[in-house]
């Protein structure tokens, strides 16, 4: 991707005033599919390419033609519609045409080649909502939330997308904002006007409230990036403990080999599933126990490097046989930590309350163990809220919260000081004010066309 233009504002602005286009579609073969232009020559491009009742540039903004869509020799490419968005009423902000024909590439690459031919230049990565988030149409969160919407796969990660573009995450940030603002003016009126006496109320009740919203913002962090990005979940234990058996219990069917052998499983192996909206990552790992056999080994050694990488460990032991240590010490780590007690369809051998009793065979358990994972990924973020999705926002908003930090036990010109540099922090987050290459780091992760 080429270099994105040296400084945000009006040079940039200026550089990206040329007209783009893309398929806007994914790659393949489906029932329709679009190339979107955007930009000055949008109407141009779309007179050369489109024939119709009426030409684009005479179609108010708003409108759909149907036609046909031509090469330069005037042979017909495809039928289609051609949507007419006029600036600022378009997505981008800019003049924006559609070009929808039947989803087949071949038409669209010739559609696309047509468009370039007529002076567009192909889109960069992102470049359509870059010009949206440059044309203040979106905050860079809500560029973000595009980004996220497009790469969703559960449920639980459209979500959260579809918040972050309503601008709640946006709205929740400026509210934070809003009583920093309250407490700066408190401070500026105490240092201005010494003898009126602002009450000390008036700034500490701002900051404490805008520290509160900050933790539950970075609490929600945690929950937004699992949401998006998904999580592994390792299945430990000792030989037999039934790792396996809940594995396939979890997916609903035989991924992985069962047997009554200890040492069945030795290599890792994967089962994609969502769990409470969450795309989860299972991995089923060899009993760990001490072995002479080298290939048995080499699956314990890597069960537990596993354990170690995954975000969360489902520690099994088997419920039906004398209790034995799992040789594995997860005491540093306990809240990543949910204890098992398997094979609870057969005569208890033991018991013990501070771990949570499954059955692979009946299913018992079960929504108790989904339940658990739930929390223990998600916390107590609440579903409703706009969480934080990217770490390039966390680590705002966690900027933010240190200078808060510092303003409460400062005096007051330095409080003063603190509390512009965590405004600064969240109008960054929300892409007010953010260095160029940041926003470059944020688009570079789009797909052409959108
Ligand atoms: N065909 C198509 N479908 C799409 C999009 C698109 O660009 N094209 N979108 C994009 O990726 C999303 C929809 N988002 C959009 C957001 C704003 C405008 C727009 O033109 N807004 C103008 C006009 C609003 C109006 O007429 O009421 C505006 O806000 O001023 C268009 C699409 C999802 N579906
Ligand atoms: N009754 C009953 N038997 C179970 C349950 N879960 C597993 N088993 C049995 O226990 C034995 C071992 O199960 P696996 O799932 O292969 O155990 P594992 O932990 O994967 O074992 P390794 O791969 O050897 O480490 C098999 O005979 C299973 O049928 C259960 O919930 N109830
Ligand atoms: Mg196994």
């Amino acid at each position: 991707m080429a270099p994105f233009p040296a400084t945000l504002g009006p040079v940039t602005r200026s550089g990206l005033s040329d007209t783009i286009a893309a398929i806007a579609t994914a790659p393949g073969s489906a029932g329709v599919g679009i190339v979107r232009v955007s930009g000055p020559q949008a109407l141009e491009v779309a007179d050369g390419i489109f024939r119709g009742r009426r030409a684009p540039s005479t179609t108010r903004g708003g409108r759909f033609l149907f036609g046909e869509l031509v090469a330069d020799d005037g042979e017909v490419l495809d039928e289609g519609l051609c949507l007419v968005f006029r600036g600022p009423r378009s997505y981008t902000g800019e003049d924006v045409v559609e070009l929808q024909s039947h989803g087949s590439p071949a038409v669209l690459t010739r559609v696309l080649a047509r468009a370039l031919e007529l002076g567009a230049r192909p889109a960069r990565p992102g470049e359509f909502t870059l010009r949206a988030y440059l044309a203040g149409r979106l905050d860079l969160a809500q560029a973000e939330a595009v980004l996220g919407l497009v790469e969703a796969q559960t449920d639980g990660a459209r979500r959260q997308a579809s918040l972050g573009l309503s601008g709640a995450l946006g709205a929740r940030v400026a509210r934070v904002a809003g009583g920093l603002v309250r407490a700066l003016a408190a401070i500026q009126a105490m240092l201005d006007y010494p003898e009126e006496g602002v009450p000390d109320e008036d700034r500490a009740g701002p900051l404490l409230q805008a520290q509160a919203e900050l933790e539950a913002l970075l609490a929600s962090a945690r929950a937004g990036q699992v949401s998006t990005r998904g999580a592994r979940l390792a299945l430990i234990g000792r030989p037999n403990a039934g790792k396996s058996s809940l594995l396939n219990a979890l997916v609903g069917f035989e991924r992985s080999i069962v047997t009554p052998t200890p040492g069945t499983t030795r290599d890792y192996l994967e089962a994609g599933l969502e769990l409470a909206g969450v795309p989860v990552t299972l991995v089923d790992t060899a009993g760990l126990r001490e072995t002479l056999d080298e290939i048995e080994a080499a699956g314990v050694r890597q069960a537990r490097a596993l354990a170690e990488a995954a975000d969360l460990v489902l520690a099994l032991e088997d419920g039906s046989a004398a209790r034995e240590e799992l040789p594995l010490d997860l005491s540093g780590t306990p809240a990543r930590v949910i204890r098992l007690r398997t094979k609870t369809d057969l005569p208890a051998a033991w018991t013990d309350t501070a771990l949570l009793d499954v059955s692979a065979v009946t299913g018992a358990g079960l929504p108790a163990l989904r339940d658990a994972v739930r929390v223990a990924l998600l916390g107590d973020a609440a579903r409703g809220e706009a969480w934080l999705t990217t770490e390039r926002q966390a680590d705002a908003a966690r900027r933010a919260l240190e200078h808060v930090l510092a303003a409460r036990t400062l005096p007051d010109e330095l409080a003063s000081y603190e509390l512009e540099e965590a405004l600064r922090a969240l109008a960054e987050l929300t892409g007010q004010d953010v260095q160029e290459d940041v926003v470059d780091a944020v688009f570079r992760n789009f797909c052409v066309g959108k």
